[in-house]
């Protein structure tokens, strides 16, 4: 389905319940602190400036709107009150586990897994951290180190639900949400649980068996996967053949000079030629 085709709902889904959301995680429920408000600047922010004690609980702090909320490389993250799903979690590390390198990828595959199960065909990844549905973006992960003490990571993720009026988002043909790319659209609370699950698995496989694990679910799901591409970076830019990530999630650009390998920084990546 194009963004064009389907209407945009006339009313915005109600706010996060706990309870339901419990009853989604089922017996996982014990293993997430849940913080559900209905305001707060960003999610990684709260997290990031509570720095909740280690309890043995994954803490995740999920919002209605967020006032300030953040992408990478210093980016507004624009999200629509009940239209969007933006939340935070602090995923604990054992010291010397291969973070953060890769964490972003490997969340871009639990929120490629959820959404595949969920019924969406076309789920694309694009390197390092965006979420796209045959090439509109649909969702973006930013990850940030809660603490240079302790390995403990933010990972938030955005979600498009559903989008204003187009006329609302000039110049945003680029961008996409779940309810044009689903048949039935799941309760927010059902895929907040899927995320959290999903998540807690592969960074478990993350932590033990490092990026290698999930090369090839990079992979398959590479959105420029051997197309032209121009990474941006702060003062240069360079240009090549995406060829994809390698076992550490570097990635593979075949330039004019070589193949090189990029490891994820202050780069954008986009289409060339
Ligand atoms: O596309 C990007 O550059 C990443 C966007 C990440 C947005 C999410 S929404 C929840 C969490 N809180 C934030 O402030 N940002 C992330």
């Amino acid at each position: 389905m194009t963004a064009a085709s389907r209407p945009v709902p006339a009313t915005a889904p109600s706010p996060l319940d706990i309870d339901t959301l419990r009853t989604h995680l089922g017996p996982d429920a014990d293993a997430f602190a849940l913080d559900l408000r209905a305001e707060c600047d960003s999610t990684n922010s709260v997290l990031i400036q509570r720095a909740p004690a280690d309890d043995g609980r994954v803490p995740v702090v999920a919002c209605e709107l967020q006032t300030a909320g953040r992408g990478r490389r210093g980016r507004q993250w624009q999200a629509w009150s009940g239209a969007s799903l933006t939340f935070s979690a602090m995923w604990r590390f054992p010291v010397g586990a291969p973070v953060p390198a890769g964490l972003s990828l490997v969340a871009g595959i639990a929120v490629a897994t959820v959404l595949e199960n969920a019924g969406v065909a076309g789920v694309e990844l694009k390197w390092p951290n965006d979420i796209q549905v045959h090439g509109r973006k649909l969702g973006g992960i930013l990850v940030e180190l809660a603490s240079a003490r302790q390995v403990a990571a933010v990972v938030g993720i955005g979600l498009n639900l559903s989008l204003p009026g187009e006329a609302s988002i000039p110049g945003r043909s680029d961008v996409t949400a779940l309810d044009q790319v689903i048949d039935e659209l799941p309760s927010r609370e059902a895929l907040l649980a899927d995320l959290l699950r999903v998540q807690r698995s592969l960074f478990d496989t993350y932590a033990n068996s490092g990026f290698a694990a999930f090369q090839g679910a990079w992979n398959q799901r590479n959105a420029y996967a051997d197309l032209p591409v121009r990474l941006i970076g702060e003062t240069d830019s360079l240009e090549g053949i995406c060829l994809g990530v390698d076992v550490d999630g570097a990635l593979r650009l075949q330039t004019d000079t070589g193949l090189r390998r990029v490891l994820a920084g202050d780069v954008s990546l986009r289409a060339a030629g």
